[in-house]
């Protein structure tokens, strides 16, 4: 049984304007230890996508259909019954991570905190030096040359990439059986980032965390993950393993993304010349009839214009898009 499984999950936004139908159809089931890189270009629902998971929608968000972790629906627990899941069997690593801290406790008291929790859900019983240690390593790990200091300082003291690297040192130390990681690299230092994926892997490895990537940097998907779902006004266009997707990938909007990306183009043997694809996302509130991105398509047919196509698997590939029989 996967891990999780999210079924017919819609997620809308009430607006002064009317309500945003952002996340429709959204149908996905991730294994344990698998890193799957969640694509698209900026609004597509990358992030509304993990926030559903992790609970932690803003209040004029409106979700419906299931998300399934260990025969629970997220979806349907209360507030109160949610606390015992966050952090352990769902933890975020959110776009804003400053969010994630509490402003008025020093770091270590957060990260010792992480620690208790994650005892405790183990059935540990609590030690303070354990946790000191756990702490310290996890700063290590994260590369913080004064890990001692660093426990000391409250988080308006620290830079936005030492803030970065904190909630993922929290990450380490929660173990989470699912962490859902936004953009995780976009504000460290190169080398730092190279560092932050090994531990992901490693992560993904000895503790078999599933990894949910979410990244607008198709090359940074395809380093970290082992999986790739491509997302585009709130659908999931395609869904494969990443080796075969990138060298092969079958949705046009997939192709229009890696012809992009003059590292990953390529990969794909020829076939594609490095081009942006024309034309811009639709918004929400006036969203194309049919096929989501057929005004963009360069294989657009009739069909595409009137009708969605559906999600379909196509050997070990799910896609969704008329040219495969939709
Ligand atoms: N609280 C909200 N109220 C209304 N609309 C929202 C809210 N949060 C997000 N949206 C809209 O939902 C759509 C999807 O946003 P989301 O942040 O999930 O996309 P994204 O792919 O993560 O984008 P980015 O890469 O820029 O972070 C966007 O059109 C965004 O403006």
């Amino acid at each position: 049984m996967a891990l999780l499984s999210i079924k017919d999950l819609f997620v809308g936004y009430r607006t002064i304007m009317g309500t945003l139908h952002v996340l429709d159809d959204v149908n996905l089931e991730i294994n344990k230890g698998e890193i799957v890189g969640i694509v698209g270009e900026s609004g597509s629902g990358k992030s509304t996508l993990g926030q559903a998971i992790a609970r932690v929608l803003p209040g004029n968000a409106i979700a419906s259909g299931s998300i399934m972790v260990d025969g629970v629906n997220l979806l349907e627990l209360s507030e109160k019954e949610m606390e015992n899941y966050r952090g352990t069997t769902v933890f975020m690593i959110l776009q804003n991570p400053f969010t994630s801290l509490n402003p008025v406790k020093t770091v270590g008291y957060q990260l010792m905190e992480a620690a208790r929790i994650r005892m405790e859900r183990s059935g540990e019983k609590y030690s303070e030096d354990r946790a000191y240690e756990m702490a310290i390593q996890a700063l290590k790990d994260l590369r913080f040359p004064d890990p001692e200091i660093i426990m000391l300082r409250y988080p308006h003291q620290l830079s936005g990439g030492q803030i970065q690297r904190v909630v993922l040192a929290m990450s380490l130390i929660l173990r989470p059986k699912i962490l859902i990681a936004d953009e995780p690299t976009s504000a460290l230092d190169v080398t730092i980032q190279a560092q932050v994926i090994n531990l992901f892997k490693q992560l993904s490895k000895e503790m078999e965390t599933a990894i949910l990537f979410i990244t607008h940097d198709i090359s940074l998907a395809y380093v970290i993950s082992t999986r790739l779902v491509v997302l585009y006004a709130g659908r999931i266009m395609e869904d494969g393993d990443i080796e075969s997707v990138i060298r092969e990938p079958m949705h046009p909007y997939t192709q229009g993304l890696i012809a992009g990306v003059p590292d990953l183009s390529k990969f794909v043997s020829g076939k594609i010349k490095l081009q942006s694809i024309p034309g811009n996302p639709p918004s929400f509130l006036d969203l194309p009839s049919g096929c989501k991105f057929h005004p963009r398509c360069p294989y657009v047919k009739d069909i595409c214009k009137v009708q969605e196509p559906k999600l379909t698997r196509v050997n070990n590939r799910i896609v969704r898009c008329w040219l495969y029989g939709g």
